[in-house]
């Protein structure tokens, strides 16, 4: 694991935008994941920013949503297809015929699983994969307990996840629906790099445990222990609860390896 700590909160989506656009730079057709909540933000601005410029272009890129509430009717503001097309494929020039997500409505929401990890698997799997992280720990919708093998599948979630993302649906908790389909852990962690960006000090004990603590199904983040390739982007709140923060700094010095040493 990389952990780069950013000083410059200005300096997160340039750094995070380099993450995805090196792939595409070395492939345009890359496969792309992209995950929704406040994290990326910055990153599907300045990735914006650089396709207006004509600097960078996903015309050719396939992209894959984590997860989607169950539920929520086509369309819905925060469908989680609706939020990616509102926050990032608007920004950009990927074709909305390759941008893939979960039917949250589908009849049989098994199949539907089924279907969407054939439909990574058909695409050659994903090559960068774009994640925030919960409070608790949660990548995507895996809340604590979750299989660290898990694949695409129906989860509840947590009373602690709905509270906080009633803030999207009118503080009303009650509208924040009690399922969802996510991607799996194991689903997530067959992506071939993983840039996980968390900001803030609500984030810092899951960071901790992400990079530090034991792997354990209660912090389902800290599956990614195991992954070859993961880039973790941290403004200085969110490493606050680090151990080994110092050392962070000093091997990473606030770049990524792909800025060289
Ligand atoms: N399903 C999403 C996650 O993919 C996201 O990482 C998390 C954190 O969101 P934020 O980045 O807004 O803190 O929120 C939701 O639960």
């Amino acid at each position: 694991m990389e952990i780069v700590i950013i000083d410059e909160p200005e300096d997160v989506g340039p750094l995070g935008a380099d993450a995805i656009a090196q792939h595409v730079v070395a492939n345009p057709e890359a496969v792309l994941g992209l995950a929704t909540g406040s994290s990326p933000l910055r990153v599907y601005q300045e990735l914006g920013a650089r396709v207006a410029r004509g600097e960078l272009s996903l015309s050719r890129c396939q992209a894959f949503l984590l997860d989607e509430y169950v539920g929520l009717p086509a369309g819905h503001p925060e469908a989680y297809r609706t939020v990616i097309d509102r926050e990032f494929c608007d920004l950009v020039d990927l074709d909305p015929a390759n941008v893939h997500g979960l039917d949250g409505t589908a009849e049989d929401l098994l199949g539907e699983c089924t279907r969407y990890e054939s439909a990574i698997a058909a695409a050659g799997g994903i090559d960068v994969q774009l994640l925030g992280i919960g409070r608790d720990g949660h990548i995507a919708f895996n809340e604590p307990g979750s299989s660290l093998g898990s694949r695409t599948r129906v989860k509840t979630l947590t009373t602690q996840t709905r509270l906080d993302n009633a803030r999207f649906f009118g503080d009303d908790f009650h509208a924040v629906p009690l399922h969802c389909l996510t991607q799996g852990i194991g689903t997530i962690s067959s992506a071939r790099h993983l840039v996980l960006i968390a900001l803030g000090e609500p984030k810092a004990e899951a960071v901790h445990q992400l990079v530090e603590g034991p792997i354990s199904a209660l912090w389902p983040a800290t599956a990614l222990q195991l992954h070859p390739h993961v880039t973790v982007l941290l403004d200085p709140a969110a490493a606050s609860r680090l151990q080994f923060g110092a050392y962070y700094r000093e091997a990473y010095r606030g770049k990524p390896s792909w800025q060289g040493f």
